[in-house]
């Protein structure tokens, strides 16, 4: 089902406008727990998502010394999520120990180890402020996949990248690397603060394992109609990739 592979995202500020939400889209299986939603109302919305069989994204993009994100991650990994993000510019000793502490956690707790995931470059950034503002000396597809190789090296499951670098890592980081995609644009959608987007039917063939979609559907006058629309072009596109 192309729906299982869209991930949206709970950007919201409260516990009861996140289960409004969801209840509102009881078609969408994957959730997405960002940082707005965590602080405002910490793990119980994890508890929420749980009880209604529902797949998380804990999308804190840890970014620390090792000690710190080791310790975010074992603490992470013991509420049973899917998939956990940390920044790929926390280095080697801090993606390897994140790593570890992932897997310890979830062994404590017994529950399936986690997904942790390298964000590779925000897809807010574009190659200018790449260049310019952050100094980095990489054309930005070069710098994204080194980051996501980065994570590969370090024993981590997969990425978090722009459709515009999809194919790119793809082709490189091998089928078995998990790429998520948030950025991603339908074509009757504004891009907001995206700046890297791609369609959800591109990203999907350009070799996407997810594809984070949230205000396209979350800010639409309907989401349910949003959602549909989405659904029926990953659909015609999934025929094309198979
Ligand atoms: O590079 C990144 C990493 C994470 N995100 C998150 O994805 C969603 C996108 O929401 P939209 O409303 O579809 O723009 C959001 O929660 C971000 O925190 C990202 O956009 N880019």
């Amino acid at each position: 089902m192309t729906i299982d592979k869209v991930i949206v995202p709970l950007d919201v500020s409260s516990q009861a406008d996140a289960i409004a939400l969801i209840e509102t889209l009881p078609q969408v299986t994957f959730w997405k727990v960002g940082l707005e939603l965590f602080v405002s109302c910490g793990p119980q919305i994890l508890k929420q998502l749980k009880q209604r069989n529902k797949r998380i994204f804990l999308d804190l993009k840890f970014h620390d010394i090792p000690n710190t994100v080791a310790g975010a991650c074992r603490a992470a990994a013991r509420y049973g999520v899917d998939l956990i993000t940390i920044h790929a510019t926390a280095g080697k000793v801090a993606l390897k120990a994140a790593q570890s502490a992932a897997e310890m956690g979830a062994n404590e707790a017994g529950v399936p180890v986690p997904k942790l995931i390298a964000i590779s470059l925000l897809t807010s950034l574009n190659a200018r402020e790449l260049a310019f503002d952050l100094k980095i000396p990489l054309e930005l597809p070069e710098y994204a996949l080194q980051m996501a190789l980065l994570g590969q090296e370090c024993g981590l499951a997969g990425a978090v990248c722009s459709p515009q670098e999809v194919a790119q890592l793809r082709r490189t980081c091998g089928d078995d690397f998990l790429l998520v995609c948030p950025g991603v644009r339908p074509s009757w959608a504004s891009k907001g603060d995206q700046k890297r987007s791609l369609t959800p039917s591109e990203a999907l063939k350009a070799g996407a394992n997810y594809l984070v979609i949230g205000r396209p559907i979350t800010e639409a006058n309907n989401p349910m109609t949003a959602l549909k629309l989405i659904s029926e072009e990953l659909d015609a596109a999934e025929k094309i990739v198979k």
